[in-house]
């Protein structure tokens, strides 16, 4: 499969085909998240395998389906399942389903996914808002942007700052559920799909992380990601000692 440019541009141009509206917002669903389909109207499903060069999901709780319809008055796309590095897709395979809604005119990208909390004060349940993250295999070279560089999705050299659009990330805040304990902090994405050992946990605190996760990706500004803590993963990380959680800085803002 061919993870680079055409293949992104077959994928929209199959897709146009299939809806009377192309979408302007899209939603990527992580784990049990997928419901989030069932808010759309006028809604119609189609499988990720019968896309031209979208990878296939192969991880429990991820649909593999694409279901586009509307959400209030904004044509929408919800992506039930995205993917992960530890499937065996390439980091350019990863991109085609984001790199595709682009082209199919979206602006507004909403990225969810669970995690694991690397703070006391983040529990099962709770949700947080990313407003930076920490991509240690991207910092490692394995970025789907390694390679020629395609412009139509961005430049070169692609600032960082503000990676997450600050407007949508205090609407996010603003209208989250009180009970969700909406806070925003920073993702640090890992390769998986093992869970960090108790040593990983303290370092990953340590540079600065709240949660963590394997990592998905947006296009720069437009884009937002919401991280639910799972509760089976993160009841498994280590205690945290009295001592190490008080040498931890503050860190909601
Ligand atoms: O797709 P997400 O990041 O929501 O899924 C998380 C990460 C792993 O794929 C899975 C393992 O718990 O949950
Ligand atoms: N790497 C990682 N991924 C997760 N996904 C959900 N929980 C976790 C976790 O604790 N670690």
């Amino acid at each position: 499969m061919e993870g680079g440019g055409i293949a992104c541009s077959e994928a929209a141009r199959w897709l146009r085909a299939q809806f009377r509206e192309p979408p302007r917002v899209a939603l990527v669903c992580g784990s049990g998240l997928g419901a989030l389909a069932e808010e759309l109207t006028e809604a119609k499903a189609i499988d990720y395998r019968d896309i031209p060069h979208f990878p296939r999901s192969t991880v429990q709780g991820h649909a593999g389906r694409l279901v586009v319809g509307r959400l209030g008055s904004a044509p929408c796309a919800v992506l039930q399942g995205r993917f992960h590095l530890y499937e065996g897709h390439a980091p350019s395979q990863v991109v085609i389903p984001i790199r595709t809604m682009a082209l199919l005119g979206v602006h507004t990208l909403v990225l969810t996914n669970a995690a694991g909390s690397l703070r006391p004060e983040l529990s099962p349940g709770h949700l947080l808002v990313i407003r930076d993250h920490i991509d240690l295999a991207g910092l490692a070279g394995r970025s789907p942007l390694v390679g020629p560089n395609d412009d139509r999705f961005g430049p070169r050299f692609p600032p960082m700052v503000d990676a997450y659009d600050p407007a949508l990330r205090r609407l996010a805040l603003a209208l989250a559920p009180k009970e969700l304990r909406a806070r925003s902090g920073v993702y640090v994405g890992v390769g998986g799909p093992s869970y960090e050992t108790p040593a990983e946990c303290r370092y990953l605190r340590r540079v600065g992380a709240h949660a963590v996760g394997e990592r998905g990706r947006g296009l720069g500004r437009g884009s937002s990601k919401l991280t639910q803590i799972q509760p089976q993963t993160s009841s498994e990380l280590p205690q945290i000692q009295p001592q190490t959680s008080s040498e931890l800085p503050q860190i909601w803002p």
